[in-house]
């Protein structure tokens, strides 16, 4: 194995979250009387923070509210289903632990931290995950480099021996910023956004996750 530590997104990569996500964001524009959003078009909003995905969803709505009055409607019923549907990618719990046997595993994600401590317990894989940054925290949110530098850092794994696995455009440009390769996850909900360039900066395109204990090999 070349890598050491394995820095994964987590919505579209780790979990399938697009119902509980689209649920929430629906919830959310009920506050004001709006109409439902498709589950497709919230699902096209998600990767660049809750807050983005609330402004998004208001603007798709015609909802003419300021996206921080918003964002803690959406907070709250969000926290109230934050794995009613949402499930693990499959192999993603066996794929973790086989890492985890050789490597450092770590989750940086867009979504804010409680609810990804959260998830990472509902679902069964915190034994797993040495360390999880949200999008809420002082590093500033993907593809800021920040939160990514401090994983390293904690780690004590080079930066040359770490990877940073996500299904969107978001994740190749902050492994990019880092100095870092990264690995698209094809099957994730963000990848049919990701543009030529990004799919191009990627080191490595992953069809299912198990792939990642057989790179280079
Ligand atoms: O945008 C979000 O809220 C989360 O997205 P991510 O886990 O793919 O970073
Ligand atoms: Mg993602």
């Amino acid at each position: 194995m070349i890598y050491r530590h394995f820095v994964f997104d987590l919505d579209g990569t780790l979990i399938d979250s697009r119902q509980d996500l689209a649920d929430a964001a629906n919830a959310m524009l009920a506050t004001y009387g709006a109409s439902p959003l498709l589950v497709a078009d919230v699902v096209a909003m998600v990767g660049e923070g809750a807050r983005m995905l609330v402004a998004r969803a208001l603007a798709r709505a015609h909802v003419a509210a300021d996206p921080d009055e918003a964002l803690p409607r959406f907070l709250d019923a969000y926290n109230e289903h934050l794995t009613s549907t949402t499930t693990l990618y499959p192999g993603v719990a066996a794929t973790l632990a086989c890492l985890h046997q050789g490597a450092r595993v770590s989750v940086l994600t867009n979504k804010p931290q409680r609810p990804t401590d959260a998830i990472l317990s509902a679902l069964g894989i915190t034994s797993v995950v040495d360390a999880a940054i949200g999008g809420d925290t002082s590093h500033g949110r993907k593809p800021e480099p920040a939160a990514l530098h401090a994983l390293i850092d904690q780690s004590g794994v080079p930066a040359a021996e770490t990877l940073m696995v996500g299904d969107s455009w978001v994740d190749v440009a902050t492994a990019t910023a880092a100095g870092i390769d990264a690995c698209l996850a094809a099957y994730g909900f963000g990848y049919p956004a990701v543009d030529a360039a990004h799919r191009h900066q990627a080191r490595w395109t992953i069809a299912t996750v198990d792939e990642l204990t057989r790179l280079g090999s």
